[in-house]
């Protein structure tokens, strides 16, 4: 594995010769989180994405201490069920508060990223990166199947204490450079979700095999 620092803000390249390694080392991230968390705070919030990334039923969690979205509903309704339910855990202090703007600050939110930069469901110019009150959203025009999914939106990613990006394969390595990468002022950040985060008050950590990595300029840092 080799790690270098990333763009300005607090985060870090983790680049592992194969996905079995960046698994392995992911885990014990996790692991150890979970456990400062625990000491800390008595408990661990960690937001899950979607897509290949993770395979939860490995992990023994009490089906009571996990939040999934009910796909039994509209997908307006799922959202709006989705962010009452963490505004509940938020009142009971389960879920931390961002000191900078009341958002929910999970200890990790844990992401994928697409081949066009995507993450969680917030795409490429999507008018749902704009977003800067509600903490979930839905949208029905997903460009990756299904068309219709809820997210959380950016102030809430950009709130949590730890985020970890996870991209693997080929197929991702230019959105990782161009998301990693030192940009001109001129560059539009809503073409690539992935670039949006930036925690404010967290350290963002890139998980990449060696193949995601292959675009990066690591001798810099890998922020181009
Ligand atoms: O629900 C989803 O699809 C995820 O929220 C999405 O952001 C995913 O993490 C990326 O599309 C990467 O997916 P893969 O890991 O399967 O390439």
């Amino acid at each position: 594995m080799s790690a270098c620092g990333g763009p300005k803000i607090k985060s870090e390249l983790r680049i592992f010769e194969s996905a079995d390694e960046l698994a392995t080392d992911l885990a014990e991230y996790i692991s150890q989180l979970s456990e400062n968390s625990v000491k800390e705070r008595g408990c661990f919030t960690i937001a899950l994405s979607g897509g290949s990334l993770i395979k939860v039923g490995q992990v023994p969690i009490l089906n009571s201490h996990v939040f999934s979205i009910n796909d039994n509903v509209t997908v307006e309704d799922a959202a709006a069920e989705y962010e009452f339910a963490i505004r509940q855990l938020v009142k009971i202090r389960t879920v931390g508060v961002s000191e900078s703007n009341d958002c929910p600050k999970f200890d990790l939110i844990l992401l994928g990223m697409g081949p066009d930069g995507h993450v969680a469901s917030l795409f490429p110019h999507h008018p749902a990166l704009e977003l800067k009150e509600e903490w979930v959203t839905y949208i029905t025009d997903s460009p990756k199947p299904p068309p219709e999914r809820i997210t959380f939106t950016l102030p809430v990613i950009n709130s949590a204490s730890n985020v970890a990006m996870v991209a693997v394969g080929e197929e991702k390595a230019m959105a990782v450079h161009l998301a990693t990468a030192g940009a001109s002022e001129n560059f539009d950040a809503s073409s690539l979700p992935a670039r949006m985060v930036q925690p404010t008050d967290g350290k963002l950590v890139w998980f990449l095999d060696s193949t995601a990595a292959s675009v990066l300029d690591v001798s810099n840092g890998g922020s181009g």
